[in-house]
């Protein structure tokens, strides 16, 4: 089954909601955006998760030591790393690493040639922009993915085209943050319907 991740939560409502409708994981952003959240934030919100849900903690382009001592402080599961991390960065973690990609085409695919991590994220390429943008990818144009890595599809994903991303790309997991939200905050029937449409 595919995997879910729902990510950018700031607020006490959204750990309800999560632990009412049980992603497998979920997502803390301490990189600059609209969804940033402290490291004692963080803490704080996973302190009232349900623990079979998984923590992964977004950052861009962070020093090593902070990113260390973010994952520690929080004890974050998983760092997603959205910016333009090397591949010998991403060895000096101790924790699982999600490697992001920010695709504009089939040939951007290319880049995941060049790390061994234990996830690869793919994002919509949008200029200026490191992620959480609510742009699509063309997921035709990408498809098939490379069957040997752990995919995990982000960038624009809804409750109402997730379904028909998974069938057309069959990634490891699914990652939204957007299209789960309304005016600006996470909202329990679009998260509801998201999961249940990959679900069934
Ligand atoms: O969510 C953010 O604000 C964010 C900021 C900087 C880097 C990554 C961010 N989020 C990640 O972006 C993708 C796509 O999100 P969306 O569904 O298109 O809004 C996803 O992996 C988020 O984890």
């Amino acid at each position: 089954m595919t995997a879910i991740k729902i990510c950018g939560l700031t607020r006490e409502e959204d750990i309800g909601y999560v632990n009412q409708l049980k992603p497998d994981y979920v997502g803390f952003v301490f990189a600059e955006s609209k969804r940033k959240v402290t490291k004692e934030k963080a803490k704080n919100l996973i302190q009232g998760l349900e623990k079979q849900i998984k923590t992964v903690g977004v950052f861009v382009n962070t020093s090593i030591e902070e990113v260390k001592e973010i994952a520690a402080y929080c004890d974050l599961d998983i760092l997603q790393l959205h910016g333009e991390e090397n591949p010998s960065y991403i060895n000096a973690f101790s924790q699982k690493v999600w490697k992001s990609f920010r695709i504009k085409n089939v040939d951007g695919l290319k880049q995941l040639e060049k790390y061994t991590t234990e996830g690869y994220l793919l994002d919509t390429y949008v200029e200026g922009a490191y992620g959480g943008t609510g742009k699509t990818l063309d997921w035709t144009a990408i498809a098939p993915l490379p069957q040997n890595k752990p995919i995990i599809l982000a960038g624009g994903l809804t409750p109402e085209n997730v379904e028909g991303a998974v069938k057309i790309l069959r990634p490891y997991a699914v990652d939204v943050s957007s299209g789960v939200e309304s005016s600006g905050y996470k909202d329990y029937e679009k998260i509801e319907k998201f999961i249940r449409k990959v679900r069934r």
